[in-house]
């Protein structure tokens, strides 16, 4: 494909993109992936470049652009080489004439700026939101030392928490096939440091997915103890099996929560854990740096929902919680109404708890936890709290 051509397929796929945040449709990366299936003549290096473009026009896009068009042309007035390929040759974008739309520059859509203003993050700070995500990895101390990370590694606040630069593949190295790494942007693992899971404790991962965080603790718990990784989503859940050989972890026990059900299924571990996290559902404008569009597609309903469902989760997992034990709470999020709010709203619910300060080498407080943000910290965003009874 000429430059100009790889222009006209980034805007042709923006298209596509712009249509799916509408409609609740398929994910960008998912769209790409369609896209280039059906056009088997695009090499490996158009790929990259056309992803690439498409990915800078919606990092550059507070709103959703009204066309890919407008998306792209966004980018060209801000970068000379990209609009001299805008050339009406064959494949190519059309001449780009004087009064036709372009999409103005900007981190998220305007009512998403406000409740970011609204949660003490300023148009800087929402502009790191959208910076490219370098790729970060866990040494997996039950499988690996040091010794045995690719090369180029750098260190990072995370005790086990090392960085490469954006866009490294990581997947075909011998450290990657043998578990003695897993990919985990540094926030998470330093989530993962407050539940501070022991050797012998009973810890429950009462929203674990695939086991992200699961796996960060069956090796700080040094694979003894019981270790539950609870979901409500089958498909996420089975992922994990694998995942744990690979790492080598301790047999790790799944239960799955069904949704609206869950003190049901939790009943046989009330009272029994020395530590429940609590990785709640959320918006996610913690992972903007990986997922950008998702500022498209987000709305008030469902950050209200979230926050509801995040109310009801911390209240079920308090239940599980052993007399002496801890609570943490944690979302990839920067806005208040799934971090300092619901610390503050589950405190005022449950007199009879307390929140920790939290020690880590990142991060800043806010209400009764700490937030970690790309801006000042370089990890996704998260609020993290630690809560236990007085
Ligand atoms: C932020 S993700 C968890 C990510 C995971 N802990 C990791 O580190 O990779 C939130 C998870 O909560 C799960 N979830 C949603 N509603 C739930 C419920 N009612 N009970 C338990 N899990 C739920 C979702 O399926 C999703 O996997």
């Amino acid at each position: 494909m000429t430059p100009s051509a790889r222009v006209q397929a980034a805007i042709e796929i923006l298209d596509l993109v712009i249509e799916a945040a509408r409609s609740n449709g398929a994910p960008a990366d998912r769209i790409i992936a369609d896209w280039f299936r059906a056009r088997r003549f695009a090499g490996s290096k158009d790929r990259r470049a056309v992803r690439e473009l498409t990915y800078r026009a919606i990092r550059a896009c507070g709103e959703v652009p009204e066309t890919g068009r407008a998306a792209m042309l966004r980018v060209a007035q801000e970068n000379p080489d990209i609009a001299e390929l805008f050339d009406g040759s064959r494949h190519a974008p059309a001449a780009i004439s004087a009064d036709e739309p372009v999409a103005a520059r900007g981190a998220a859509p305007y009512w998403l700026m406000m409740r970011l203003a609204n949660s003490g993050i300023d148009a800087e700070a929402a502009a790191h939101m959208l910076d490219r995500a370098p790729l970060d990895i866990r040494l997996n101390t039950l499988k690996g030392t040091p010794d045995d990370l690719p090369e180029g590694a750098e260190k990072t606040q995370a005790v086990n928490g090392w960085r490469y630069p954006p866009d490294t593949r990581i997947e075909p190295t011998e450290a990657y096939a043998s578990g003695a790494i897993e990919v985990q942007d540094t926030g998470s693992q330093l989530t993962c440091e407050v539940v501070a899971a022991a050797p012998g404790e009973t810890v429950v991962d009462l929203c674990a997915g695939a086991g992200g965080k699961t796996l960060a603790l069956a090796a700080s718990m040094a694979n003894t103890g019981r270790l539950i990784a609870c979901d409500s989503d089958r498909t996420r859940l089975s992922r994990l099996a694998p995942r744990a050989e690979r790492a080598g972890t301790l047999p790790i026990e799944t239960l799955l929560l069904n949704p609206g059900k869950e003190p049901a299924g939790l009943s046989g571990l009330v009272g029994a854990a020395d530590a429940v996290l609590v990785d709640a559902p959320c918006s996610g404008t913690g992972t903007w740096r990986r997922n950008p569009e998702a500022r498209w597609r987000l709305t008030d309903t469902q950050i209200l929902r979230y926050a509801a469902t995040q109310a009801r989760l911390l209240d079920i997992a308090a239940s599980l919680v052993k007399p002496d034990g801890r609570l943490v709470f944690v979302t990839c999020s920067l806005l208040d109404a799934e971090g300092a709010d619901q610390a503050e709203g589950f405190l005022a619910r449950n007199p009879g708890w307390q929140a920790e300060a939290i020690a880590l080498p990142a991060g800043t407080p806010r209400g009764a936890g700490l937030r970690l943000s790309p801006g000042q910290d370089g990890t996704d965003g998260f609020f993290v709290a630690r809560f236990k009874r007085l």
